[in-house]
């Protein structure tokens, strides 16, 4: 049984990892799980799953879990000093790491620092930190296995053949504002926004989407984890999300991977790695179905070459980028800004950054938090 935690066990990807815990029963032990807020689900999960230890990052629900789970003997911790707990438990294999947000990136690096794989989900954390975070695994020999869907097919065509490969294509779905017009965008809501054609995710990823900051963060992501130049990796609209993303090897040769939308399988595929265990979910039937592909709009969705120039450019700037875009998000979720504030707000504070280079943690925490609080800052001020 190979033993695992789940950092955010209580979110999309954290219920779906628990999820393939449950169908492939004894090949998986779940050592550590941790979540935000949420502790009714973390009760109910940690008298299903019997971990070591559960982590609520808030102090308050910790509390609550701890009156709860009174009668289990499991151990409770709290906040970030918690996450980190659960990244460096003993005997565990593999993290995976399914928060959302630049929250995960301290835990990885202790996980990594202890030699531990992980199962990355937490895109943000490669975006702010790719080459702490990539120097880190290489260090101590980690494994990092990609989560995410388009890095996963990646991932899978390359087999170890990276040095045979002339470039990667990424799919995007195009998500729900696709061939929306400009008028329309203006009165994009986040309700309209939260409801993506395919995939059913939790609110932040789903936003970023709707934006195609998504597939910017994916550009980076994949940038660090395979190491492609950034002219080296394209983009292109598949709104089927049938083809994950695909490989051009150096003889032209084309390779792709292909499944239903469902991220039981990324998530399973990273977790048997380098098996293949039999699949308790959907299987894709190609008869009758269509398969198109497109350039995205630019113009549209300023977001993704927004990433590629911050991406090119470096040092501390995506970290920027990524908090920036956290914080409006979040506020777009609360209808505080409007769809196209989005784009504007986080352009803004980039511009008013001084890039540094990115190899100190303490380096990338510093500037995050300036990108955080300047970027509440004009909010306040566009709002007043
Ligand atoms: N969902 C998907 O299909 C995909 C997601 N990803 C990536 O995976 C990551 C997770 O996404 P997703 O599962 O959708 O996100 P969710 O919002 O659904 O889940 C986030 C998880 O993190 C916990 N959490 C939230 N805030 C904090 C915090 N400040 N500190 C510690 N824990 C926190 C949540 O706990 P609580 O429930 O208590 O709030 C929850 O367990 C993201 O980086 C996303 O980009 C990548 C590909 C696909
Ligand atoms: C499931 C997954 O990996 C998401 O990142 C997904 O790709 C989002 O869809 P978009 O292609 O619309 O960004
Ligand atoms: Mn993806």
């Amino acid at each position: 049984m190979k033993p695992i935690s789940i950092l955010g066990s209580t979110g999309s990807i954290g219920t779906q990892t628990l999820d393939v815990v449950r169908k492939t029963k004894d090949s998986l032990h779940i050592k550590a799980l941790t979540a935000g807020t949420n502790f009714r689900l973390m009760e109910r999960q940690a008298r299903e799953f019997q971990p070591e230890l559960v982590v609520m990052m808030d102090e308050n629900a910790a509390r609550q879990l701890k009156i709860s789970l009174a009668d289990t003997g499991i151990k409770i911790s709290w906040g970030i000093e918690g996450l980190i707990e659960a990244a460096v438990i003993p005997e565990t294999d593999t993290v995976v790491t399914a928060v959302s947000g630049r929250i995960g990136l301290e835990p990885t690096l202790a996980a990594l620092k202890q030699g531990k794989n992980i199962a990355l989900a937490n895109k943000e954390t490669l975006v702010a930190a790719g080459e702490l975070v990539m120097r880190t695994a290489a260090e101590t020999n980690a494994e990092i296995i990609p989560v995410d869907s388009e890095h996963s097919a990646i991932f899978q065509c390359l087999n170890g053949k990276r040095e045979e490969a002339a470039n990667i294509t990424l799919t995007a779905s195009g998500g729900p504002f696709l061939n929306w017009t400009r008028e329309e965008l203006r009165q994009a809501t986040a309700e309209k926004a939260l409801k993506h054609p395919n995939w059913k995710m939790g609110a932040k990823i789903t936003i970023d989407s709707a934006t195609m900051m998504n597939k910017g963060l994916e550009v980076i992501e994949a940038h660090w984890l395979f190491g492609f130049s950034y002219e080296e990796i394209k983009v292109l609209i598949h709104p089927q999300s049938i083809v994950h993303s695909f490989v051009e090897f150096n003889d032209a040769s084309i390779l792709a991977q292909m499944g239903e939308p469902d991220m039981r399988h990324p998530i399973q595929y990273a977790l048997s790695y380098p098996q293949r265990w039999t699949s308790a979910y959907s299987r894709l039937n190609l008869a009758g179905k269509t398969l198109t592909f497109s350039e995205p709009d630019h113009k549209m969705f300023p977001f993704l070459e927004f990433a590629y120039t911050c991406g090119k450019k470096g040092g501390t700037l995506p970290a920027v980028m990524n908090a920036a875009n956290e914080v409006c998000v979040h506020a777009f979720l609360k209808n505080r800004i409007k769809y196209f504030d989005l784009f504007n707000l986080v352009e803004k504070v980039c511009l008013e950054h001084q890039a540094q280079k990115a190899d100190q943690l303490a380096v990338i925490l510093d500037t995050d938090l300036w990108a955080r609080e300047r970027s509440e800052e004009l909010i306040c001020n566009m709002i007043k």
